[in-house]
């Protein structure tokens, strides 16, 4: 029987927790906020950050949104970060991915306060992960760790294959996988475009994780039988349905699940965890710059 993790429920478990500190952070005379900035009119992130908006509402926390025009400079984007930045209300940021060309997205994540950087992306943070010192654990990673742990998967002395090598996702898992802590001990390999017999490495793999961004990429015959599979691709592919296309992930899921002991599916998998370890950091956030010593989800 092949185990499908529910990212929903598990994401759910985690939002009743940040229902839960919010409580405790109220009780103490602070509401935790959340800056979402979203800049341009990209259909998947407006997708993504209305539902994380939809996210603070239900947990109590308090969601700022800010729009900045697609037109606008870069100067304009890290005014309103360096606003953010100075506003007491609002204890986490984040900065929706993909910005417009004209935008040097390393500029934008490195003017957010690091003490406020809900994704974990400015250097500090990411130095901080890679010392093993994390303090804000990029929203996925985190996630795809807490689904491997529900799912009862022990990363210790295991081999796990990572598809894709993104500052977002591959590198910053392969980091968490490969530290000494009960939740890594792995031993990671990163795979990327230029890899040689991709093939080889996956099926020879305990555990892969896909997120190369290409739609339905890690097929049933690149696994070995009772392989953990981690589908990370969130895909828009042309479909006749209401919304002219359909979600489907890196995994080819029908012919991985015939291999597969544990899979996550797409939608409802990595994605609603992804929003859930958001507020995670938000209430993480909270707490290092109030002091309130809330319980973490
Ligand atoms: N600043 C950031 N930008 C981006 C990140 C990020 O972590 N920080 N990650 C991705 C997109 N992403 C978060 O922003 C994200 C993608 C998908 C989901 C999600 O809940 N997906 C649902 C389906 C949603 C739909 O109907 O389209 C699911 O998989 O079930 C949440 C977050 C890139 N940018």
């Amino acid at each position: 029987m092949t185990d499908v993790i529910d990212g929903n429920a598990l994401a759910d478990q985690v939002f009743d927790g940040v229902s839960d500190a919010v409580d405790e952070f109220e009780a103490e005379g602070v509401t935790p906020g959340l800056a979402t900035v979203i800049m341009g009119e990209d259909p998947a992130s407006q997708t993504y950050v209305n539902m994380k908006q939809r996210d603070c509402e239900k947990a109590g926390v308090n969601g700022v949104h800010v729009e900045v025009d697609g037109d606008a400079s870069q100067d304009d984007l890290l005014d309103t970060v360096a606003d953010l930045n100075d506003r007491d209300d609002v204890h986490g940021i984040l900065v929706q991915t993909p910005l417009p060309d004209h935008v040097d997205e390393r500029e934008v994540m490195n003017a957010i306060d690091p003490i406020k950087d809900a994704d974990g992306f400015h250097p500090e943070n990411v130095g901080r992960l890679v010392a093993g010192e994390a303090r804000f654990k990029p929203c996925t990673p985190h996630g795809v760790q807490r689904m491997l742990a529900h799912a009862d998967v022990d990363t210790e002395g295991k081999d796990v294959v990572i598809v894709g090598r993104s500052n977002i996702v591959g590198k910053p898992l392969a980091n968490l996988l490969m530290q000494k802590a009960d939740d890594g001990n792995a031993t990671v390999t990163v795979c990327h475009s230029r890899t040689t017999d991709l093939e080889a490495k996956t099926k020879a793999a305990d555990v892969v994780v896909a997120a190369a961004g290409l739609p339905e990429f890690v097929t049933g015959d690149m696994l070995s039988e009772g392989a953990v599979v981690i589908d990370v691709g969130i895909n828009r592919v042309d479909a006749d349905t209401e919304k002219g296309y359909e979600l489907v992930g890196d995994v080819d899921f029908e012919s991985a699940s015939e291999k597969a002991s544990v899979i996550s599916p797409v939608p409802g998998g990595v994605g609603p965890m992804t929003r859930a370890m958001l507020l995670y950091n938000t209430i993480k956030a909270t707490r290092l710059q109030t002091g309130v010593d809330a319980t973490l989800p």
